[in-house]
């Protein structure tokens, strides 16, 4: 807490008070006040106008039952949530999570991450973050179907284009969003395109949705590479996870020209030094939703190693795109005695504090998720966009939107960081820009 502005201690002690338990939530709310400092000394109408607390307190916290029916006849009961943060720049806007490890601390922490990140975006959205503690790790899809029925039917009266706009996250893609759809089209008997993103193309989604938190992550990246004077070309790129983020993020930079040559997913991780066949990561993952030790059945050049660290592996760049606080202070002080010299968050959250300590510390870039993958929310506000006039973008239009969004954001990040006296520190300059701009709307709208 010593690190804190002394009008934020209170703000930060009044979180721990109210959200007892919830570490990961903790967690971001620091990460966000350790930045705002030089924010509040110079603002004082913030302070007087309580807009650190209001921020850190959701506007509405829906926690509901989620019953269903396994294959083997047998009721099974999970927990829902939807965390309705902050709606001064826009309806919420944020995406659903469905692992056995989600409770309320973590919907908070991601429902406060995107609160900024959606602003740094630019578009009018709020943020939201919602999910349920289903684990879709061997399930049938049939049992999918069911549990996304019963996930729907409750959490339509909460939702609406106007409202609150849910789309995918960990463990939710365009199946599970699918099988939402249909159940929201049903209950409502109307076809109202705009209540989800991340849908299908022949229903109402958006080009490049898909591939927008990958493809934005290494936009991102390509600018903070490029104020160095540096691109992808040439560059060894170290990637965690195998999931949506993951593999396009890994399929941008071999397009950039960068050599991916290691990813990962929750059992382990494959080293491939002639660079990682993606085509065979999206057929274990997309198609056949296995396990990467499958990987090296095909690729017997290549190695897999169990319950190890990633960041163990010598990279030029490193792009955590798996989960929260995968990359600890160890790893980061590996990384950076490995000759790394620029960390992008792909995941939400990747690095612990210990890890961001000693990055800052190495003078090394580090850009934070909430700049760095706001790709996937920003083109999801793309696709209400056209869902709202009725239109279909083509893919290459979609693409150039999102990469002059990304170079927007950059921009604003390291602009921002010059402006209050940090220069190159990434993580100042998104929570700065990001706080600013829902400040401002909440100061307009009064106390509510
Ligand atoms: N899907 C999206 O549009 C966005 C996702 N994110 C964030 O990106 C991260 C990944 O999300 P998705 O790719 O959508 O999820 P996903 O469910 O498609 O993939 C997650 C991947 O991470 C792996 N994984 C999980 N825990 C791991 C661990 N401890 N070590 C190594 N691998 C692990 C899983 O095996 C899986 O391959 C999450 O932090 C999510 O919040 C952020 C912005 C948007
Ligand atoms: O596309 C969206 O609405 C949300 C994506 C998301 O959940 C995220 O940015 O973490």
């Amino acid at each position: 807490m010593s690190q804190l502005h002394p009008h934020l201690e209170p703000v930060y002690a009044d979180v721990l008070h109210r959200n007892p338990g919830e570490a990961e939530f903790h967690q971001a709310v620091f990460e966000v006040l350790e930045s705002l400092g030089p924010v509040v000394a110079k603002r004082p109408d913030y302070v007087d106008a309580q807009i650190l607390n209001r921020i850190v307190e959701p506007e509405r916290q829906i926690i509901f039952r989620v019953p269903w029916i396994d294959d083997a006849g047998v009721v099974q009961i999970n927990r829902g949530f939807r965390v309705q943060f902050n709606s001064a720049l826009g309806p919420y806007k944020g995406g659903l999570r469905f692992h056995p490890s989600v409770y309320l601390g973590i919907i908070k922490f991601l429902g406060f991450e995107q609160i900024f990140k959606n602003s740094l975006t630019g578009l009018p959205i709020g943020g939201g973050k919602g999910g349920s503690d289903f684990d879709p790790k061997g399930k049938s899809d049939s049992e999918i179907m069911r549990f996304c029925q019963s996930f729907m039917t409750e959490l339509r009266t909460h939702i609406g284009q106007y409202t609150d706009v849910p789309a995918g996250d960990m463990g939710v893609g365009g199946r599970e969003l699918g099988y939402m759809f249909g159940q929201y089209k049903r209950l409502t008997n109307e076809y109202e395109s705009g209540v989800l993103t991340g849908k299908g193309i022949t229903w109402g989604g958006s080009q490049v949705r898909k591939e927008a938190t990958g493809y934005g992550t290494i936009y991102f990246l390509e600018e903070v590479l490029r104020s160095r004077g540096e691109s992808f070309e040439g560059k060894r790129v170290v990637v965690s996870g195998s999931g949506n983020v993951a593999i396009y993020a890994i399929e941008k930079v071999q397009q950039l020209g960068g050599t991916v040559i290691a990813c990962s997913d929750s059992s382990g991780f494959v080293v491939d030094e002639r660079g990682i066949d993606l085509e065979l990561v999206k057929e274990i993952k997309e198609v056949r939703r296995g396990r990467m030790a499958e990987y090296v059945e095909h690729r017997p050049h290549a190695s897999f190693t169990a319950d190890a660290s990633i960041w163990t592996v010598p990279c030029d760049i490193a792009v955590p795109c798996a989960t929260q606080n995968e990359l600890d202070e160890d790893d980061a002080a590996t990384l950076v005695r490995n000759g790394c010299t620029v960390v992008g968050e792909g995941a939400n959250m990747p690095a612990t504090q210990g890890a961001a300590r000693v990055f800052a510390a190495s003078g090394i870039a580090f850009a934070p998720g909430k700049a760095v993958n706001a790709g996937g929310v920003a083109t999801s506000a793309l696709e209400m966009q056209q869902n709202a006039s009725r239109d279909s973008w083509t893919f290459d239009h979609t693409d150039a939107r999102l990469r002059e969004i990304m170079q927007g954001i950059h921009d604003r990040c390291a602009e921002t960081a010059d402006e209050y006296g940090r220069p190159g520190d990434y993580v100042a300059g998104a929570n700065i820009a990001g706080f600013n701009r829902v400040a401002d709307a909440m100061l307009a709208l009064g106390v509510i």
